[in-house]
């Protein structure tokens, strides 16, 4: 049935375990149970899961649907023994499949094409009036991943710094395209902790006209405070994530980019 094929699609806020075997539904509980928060199997797991969190955080936050390869690209990134080369890999591995569900939520319209044998092909393109915005320094890491699947696309950068004690983030540089009002933006940031650098990121885009619900934040792991705090500040927007979790591997930055 069409509804169920439907409900069964990535990214739309639906419980998308409910649909899998038991045994396979169990599987899943294991890796969540094995996270990081988990000392042992009698313990509480703080392992937050997409069915935990839509009704505390709204259907802003789309998480990509729980897999095993997403799991195993999660493991390693967390993992402190993971070198660089590897933690680098999967990172980008990661961002791939991050970005590609960003395109996903972006505007598409009908077209029809002709196939090499004459026949008419009822497909659909992608809207152009599109652009990317990075974070600085991790949001950058994404960069690439976007550029793979929009060779040309536009990238706006905003540098934003929080105060180690207080952190209060506060804003340093930011170059957007100039019609960056009428775009939909791609917001680019790995890992959402307090939330706090998006919020000013955000704060900024909006200050040049564009609207939240124009934003679709790209991120890796969040904290359940950090997508809260952010949708809490901006109601229409989107994020999307792979994991949402009491510990966020704030380490992301300087192991991507090698300063630890
Ligand atoms: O949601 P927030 O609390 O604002 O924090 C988000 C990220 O920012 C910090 O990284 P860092 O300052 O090292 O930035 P970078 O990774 O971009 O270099 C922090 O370690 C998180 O990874």
């Amino acid at each position: 049935m069409e509804t169920d094929f439907i409900d069964k699609m990535p990214c739309h806020n639906q419980q998308l375990n409910n649909s899998e075997s038991p045994e396979h539904a169990a599987k899943h509980v294991r890796f969540a149970r094995s996270s990081e928060s988990c000392q042992n199997d009698d313990e509480p797991c703080e392992n937050v899961t997409m069915n935990d969190t839509q009704p505390q955080i709204g259907p802003q936050l789309k998480l990509l649907p729980l897999n095993d390869q997403i799991r195993e690209l999660q493991t390693i990134i967390r993992d402190k023994t993971t070198s660089r080369g590897d933690f680098v890999f999967c990172a980008d591995r990661l961002i791939r499949l991050v970005v590609e569900e960003g395109l996903n939520q972006l505007p598409y319209s009908e077209c029809t094409v002709t196939t090499p044998t004459g026949h008419k092909y009822e497909g659909v393109k992608f809207e152009k009036g599109n652009c990317g915005v990075s974070i600085m320094r991790s949001g950058e890491a994404m960069e690439q991943g976007l550029r793979d699947c929009c060779r040309s696309i536009r990238i706006g950068k905003i540098l934003i710094q929080s105060d180690e004690e207080t952190q209060k983030a506060k804003v340093y540089y930011a170059k957007f395209p100039p019609d960056i009002s009428r775009r939909k933006v791609l917001l680019m940031y790995p890992i959402l902790s307090t939330g706090n650098t998006v919020i000013e990121a955000v704060r900024v885009l909006t200050e040049h006209g564009l609207q939240a619900k124009h934003i679709i934040l790209l991120s890796l792991f969040s904290t359940p405070h950090g997508a809260q705090s952010i949708v809490k500040e901006f109601p229409d927007i989107t994020i999307l994530t792979t994991e949402v979790h009491a510990v966020a591997p704030t380490h992301f930055g300087q192991r991507y980019f090698g300063t630890d």
